[in-house]
């Protein structure tokens, strides 16, 4: 080991995407294998039990790289001293439960958790929004902690990004490695964009490999875009190891870069760029250096992208507008 232990704030760690994170976090996945982890866990207390019976599978997993494990059901204790906080822990929808009501329960999570990271998270502190509505969850929080540079806080789009990079991979017969430069734009909801324009295969453009628009309006976007539901209708059970894997590479990548010649979609505080309203959090194509990410600029947008685009972030805008109504942000 050659680092002092990083401090991971995991919340909703006793769920099913929990269960598939926590082992790979210990096992240095998140942060590469020269990085000593220490797990701090937030769960509602009824939950807290079942936390502490993963806690206890986690010895037993006998990590080196596993400083510590602490458990919590108080925001401001699980977010005290935080490096990287994934806040995955979400209100789900239920039966009969408009959009507004999904929104305020979940305003009741991350206007909290927000204030928390505020008072107490460590002044290089990372945030990833796992939890639905990822996107207006990470405004809401990031919305209650002034102090912290609004661009730590993020949202999920990974893993839309690499269920597009496995789609494409099939389409073309090429192996997922030879894809690159894939982006989703927008929110991470069925009204998502993801845009093949720019993306390469094997060093070719893969629209002009695909050559057929046909597949990519009826099959590829509404594929990946409904992918989540498919899951659930097959597995009866939402993404959970996927949601996790996904996780773990947004936090590796925008901690130890992207790879050269290639870049991933991240939601991000947009400042304006490719006409995406200053502040939404709203998923670009980024590339990561030195810890930071940045969105890639001076691409072309053509019509068939703009329109898609512009839907999804209006969507985004609709949701701020409604979390703003009920006085969340
Ligand atoms: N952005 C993305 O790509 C994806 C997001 N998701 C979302 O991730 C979230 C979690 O999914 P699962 O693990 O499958 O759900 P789950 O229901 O299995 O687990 C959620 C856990 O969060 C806990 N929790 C609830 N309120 C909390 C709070 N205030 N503080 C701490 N913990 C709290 C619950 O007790 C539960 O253990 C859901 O909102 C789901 O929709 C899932 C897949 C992909
Ligand atoms: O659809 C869901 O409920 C879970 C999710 O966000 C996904 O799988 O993309």
């Amino acid at each position: 080991m050659t680092q002092a232990p990083v401090n991971v704030t995991v919340t909703g760690a006793a769920g099913q995407i929990g269960y598939a994170l926590l082992f790979r976090i210990a096992s240095g996945q998140l942060l590469g294998p020269d990085t000593p982890v220490k797990l701090r866990l937030l769960e509602i207390p009824q939950a807290v039990k079942a936390a502490e019976g993963t806690a206890l599978e986690l010895e037993d997993g006998a990590f080196p790289l596993l400083a510590g494990i602490d458990i919590f059901d108080d925001a401001k204790q699980a977010f005290a001293g935080a490096n990287v906080a994934l806040l995955v822990g979400a209100r789900p929808r239920t039966k009969g439960m408009e959009r507004a009501d999904l929104l305020e329960a979940n305003g009741g999570i991350f206007k909290p958790q927000g204030e928390a990271i505020n008072a107490g998270a460590a002044d290089d502190i990372r945030v990833l929004v796992v939890g639905n509505p990822a996107n207006t969850n990470a405004l809401i929080a990031q919305s209650h902690a002034p102090d912290v540079p609004a661009e730590r806080f993020t949202a999920m789009t990974r893993l839309d990004h690499n269920r597009a990079v496995a789609q494409l991979a099939k389409k073309l017969n090429a192996p997922v490695g030879e894809i690159k430069k894939l982006t989703i734009w927008g929110n991470h909801s069925a009204s998502q964009y993801p845009d093949i324009f720019h993306a390469e295969v094997a060093g070719k453009n893969a629209a002009e490999a695909v050559n057929d628009e046909k597949w990519l309006a009826e099959e590829f976007i509404p594929r990946v875009a409904k992918r989540g539901a498919e899951i659930i209708e097959a597995r009866g059970a939402s993404s959970a190891a996927s949601a996790a894997n996904a996780a773990i590479d947004h936090i590796y990548n925008w901690v130890n870069g992207t790879p050269e010649g290639d870049w991933t979609s991240m939601a991000v505080p947009s400042d304006g760029s490719y006409g995406v309203p200053e502040g939404l959090i709203s998923s670009f194509p980024v590339v990561c250096k030195d810890g930071k990410y940045e969105i890639v600029q001076g691409l072309e947008i053509n019509e068939f992208s703009r329109g898609r685009i512009d839907a999804s972030v209006n969507e985004l805008a609709e949701e701020r507008e409604a979390v703003k109504k009920l006085g969340l942000i």
